[in-house]
């Protein structure tokens, strides 16, 4: 077991799939609404065909969020069929060769964890790209900005320690004391003035405000060998890239955008091979670092509503429907696709890949995609110079 991962396409060898099991509920709190708002008012305000109204009556539950957030129960049927999925997606994998590891499953009882400033429920690690990013030879356990996955990388902590044990860094960003006045409201609330969600309540004060803090996801990031990509919408986001710049300052080349979408970038854009990028419109190329601007760009159809189950009125639909562009690079020319995406599929073919069909029906549900639910522990490329 070596670590080594430095972009998103080169020969996949080693991965983490992800768990769902025990996702029993949503917890809606600042920190969650704050990051779903931000994601479900579209992803990116500017762009009004990218919005989706949040659904049912967990829409009207953030106005009236307790301290310790309003559990929002999640249907039984969707967590089975959701691990059924991912169950799936390992043995895909396993039969291309892949050496699949998983986490400690959540325990069925609630889990609640406390810190000095607040409760909260504990998730599974399902969507573990968020709060880990894989840079080469080092783990970083990014500074997370949902109470209820605070603890998330816990779950993998016998992967992360047999790595360690095989000669990999391991770091982890400063853990924000995430009060609600730790988050810079300012974007989402320019973001939403007027528009079709409710607004975010106002912080409430703690006894351990300290002003905003450094909150960024690493999948606000795009590995391209020796230069990572970051987005960055909110001075909480500027402030991990800070850190991430100066951590790896002399090993990597951190190059920042802005406001690429809100928050996560992985259905927004990937890079399937050095050259070629998959984006959700050709728009987002100009957003990109200059060197990337002259890359092949690959652009699907736009979704369907089809393309996804039909949901009760109290599901909460927590992505927009480009989540499948979250696709999963086991190659330069093979990628796994949601067998629910024939026209992404397609596309793909069209430019000489070799699109894999993975079901996975609940996407939208929790959050996240092929991408986001996989954590690139090694691959064979290195840190090369894509950018030059
Ligand atoms: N690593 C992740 N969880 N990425 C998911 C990004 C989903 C994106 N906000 C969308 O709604 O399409």
């Amino acid at each position: 077991m070596r670590l080594n991962s430095f972009d998103e396409w080169s020969p996949l060898q080693e991965v983490i799939v992800g768990s769902a099991e025990n996702y029993v509920s949503h917890e809606r709190e600042l920190s969650f609404d704050l990051f779903f708002h931000e994601n479900i008012v579209g992803d990116n305000a500017q762009r009004t065909e990218w919005y989706y109204p949040r659904l049912g009556h967990a829409a009207e539950g953030s106005a009236g969020t307790s301290a310790n957030g309003d559990r929002t129960p999640i249907k039984r049927r969707y967590v089975d069929e959701l691990n059924e999925d991912l169950e799936g997606m390992a043995a895909v994998l396993r039969s291309l060769g892949v050496t699949v590891h998983r986490p400690m499953d959540l325990p069925a009882r609630p889990a609640e964890v406390r810190t000095p400033a607040w409760p909260a429920a504990v998730v599974p690690p399902l969507n573990i790209r968020d709060n880990t990013l894989i840079a080469g030879d080092e783990i970083i356990e990014t500074a997370p900005m949902i109470r209820s996955r605070y603890f998330e990388t816990q779950l993998l902590k016998p992967v992360f320690q047999r790595y360690f044990e095989s000669g990999a860094r391991w770091s982890v960003m400063p853990r924000p004391l995430m009060t609600d006045a730790s988050f810079d409201l300012s974007y989402v609330r320019a973001t939403n003035a007027g528009g079709p969600t409710e607004p975010i309540e106002d912080p409430r004060p703690s006894r351990y405000d300290v002003g905003v803090e450094m909150m960024l996801d690493a999948a606000q990031c795009l590995r391209l060998g020796r230069d990572i990509v970051v987005n960055v919408s909110t001075a909480h986001h500027a402030l991990g890239a800070d850190w991430l710049e100066r951590h790896l300052a002399g090993r990597f080349r951190v190059h920042r955008v802005h406001r690429l979408s809100d928050s996560h970038i992985d259905s927004m854009v990937l890079a399937l091979r050095p050259g070629t990028l998959l984006v959700r419109d050709a728009a987002v190329a100009d957003r990109l670092p200059a060197p990337l601007r002259t890359w092949d760009l690959i652009v699907p159809p736009p979704p369907t509503e089809n393309t996804f189950p039909s949901y009760d009125a109290d599901d909460l639909i927590l992505t927009s429907p480009y989540i499948d562009l979250n696709v999963l690079s086991v190659s330069p020319d093979t990628v796994l696709v949601n067998e629910a995406c024939p026209g992404l599929m397609r596309t793909l073919e069209r430019h000489g890949f070799t699109a894999v069909p993975v079901r996975h029906r609940h996407r939208r549900l929790f959050g996240g995609g092929f991408h986001c639910f996989t954590l690139d522990t090694a691959r064979a490329g290195g840190a090369e110079d894509y950018l030059s």
